[in-house]
């Protein structure tokens, strides 16, 4: 278990993280979700001790701080971040980095061969890293967190430069780990691939860690029963307005509508689908409003 403390970051007169508290527990994947220079990297560097915070403290299994050397290597034993590609040596196989990995964090070294296995890297493991491909570096770097087994894993842009298949293979092995009790933390722009095994996903904004079901909730359309009209314009939106004024209707910076369907609102699917249809837009779809289309709301 892992416990963020009133975590502060200030950067030059500006709040990064701002008074930032949260659990996160075993079996747990989260997923942090927010524009480009947000703060999800920063966050990672604060749990990982690479950045000290202005305010506040992450705690371990209710015991351990990053308050001497000592309890830091202990830490590090219980929480890693996955590599960079730039960390990767040009002039080592993959499964030489997977064995350095092993024994940096004295893991089972059945892992090695089982990880290779499960990731597909067979047929490359025991080239040099030089000659892979961008996937291929970006898998070897995924393998190599997984093969160092530790309790607690961030993930940033887990997902870079993967094929759709690598992509599904590497949300496999995700769930799998989660049921070993893990606690894996990603910070992604991949957001349906994110949601097919997030248990919580927070969206970063203002220095605060906001959780998308209570987004949903705050931001005034049903998250469960909208019409989504994929390509909306502020025209169309007036005209549907003017129509029907007892419509909540929202225009997203992403040019959907999003029409609210409320609970007993009998009639409403049909006057908008005739609406629709007299003017010339015969596609939309009537569902759970989806969480590119929530992102889109919430970072206009
Ligand atoms: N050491 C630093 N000194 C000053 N400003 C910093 C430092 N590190 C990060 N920042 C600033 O803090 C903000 C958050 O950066 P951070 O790297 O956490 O963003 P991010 O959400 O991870 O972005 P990305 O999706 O691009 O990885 C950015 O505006 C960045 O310029």
């Amino acid at each position: 278990m892992m416990e963020l403390k009133n975590i502060g970051v200030n950067f030059s007169g500006r709040d990064i993280l701002k008074e930032v508290s949260i659990t996160f527990h075993p079996r747990e994947i989260i997923g942090l979700v927010a524009p480009n220079g947000t703060g999800k990297s920063t966050l990672m560097n604060v749990i990982m001790n690479y950045l000290r915070p202005n305010s506040g403290k992450v705690l371990f299994n209710n015991e351990l701080e990053y308050t001497t050397k000592s309890n830091e290597v202990k830490i590090h034993k219980l929480v890693s971040m996955m590599p960079d590609q730039s960390d990767l040596y040009n002039h080592l196989s993959g499964k030489q980095h997977l064995k350095i990995y092993s024994s940096m964090w004295d893991s089972n070294p059945e892992l090695i061969e089982s990880t290779i296995k499960a990731l597909g890297m067979e047929s490359y493991v025991n080239k040099k890293t030089g000659t892979y491909s961008l996937g291929m570096r970006q898998r070897l770097c995924f393998a190599m967190q997984i093969v160092s087994d530790t309790q607690i894993m961030l993930m940033d842009e887990v997902m870079n430069g993967l094929d759709p298949t690598q992509v599904e293979i590497i949300s496999q092995t995700l769930v799998k780990k989660k049921a070993e009790e893990k606690t894996i933390i990603i910070a992604s722009h991949l957001l349906e691939n994110l949601e097919k095994y997030a248990n919580r996903i927070f969206f970063v904004k203002n220095g605060k860690l906001d959780l998308v079901e209570d987004i949903y909730k705050d931001l005034g359309v049903n998250g469960n029963a909208v019409i989504r009209i994929p390509e909306g314009t502020a025209e169309l939106k007036d005209k549907l307005s003017v129509a029907y004024p007892e419509l909540n209707i929202q225009l997203l910076a992403n040019s959907v509508m999003l029409v609210e369907l409320p609970k007993g609102g009998s009639g409403i699917l049909e006057k908008v689908s005739a609406f629709l249809s007299e003017n010339h837009k015969q596609a939309f779809s009537v569902g759970k409003m989806s969480l590119s289309d929530l992102y889109s709301k919430y970072y206009h």
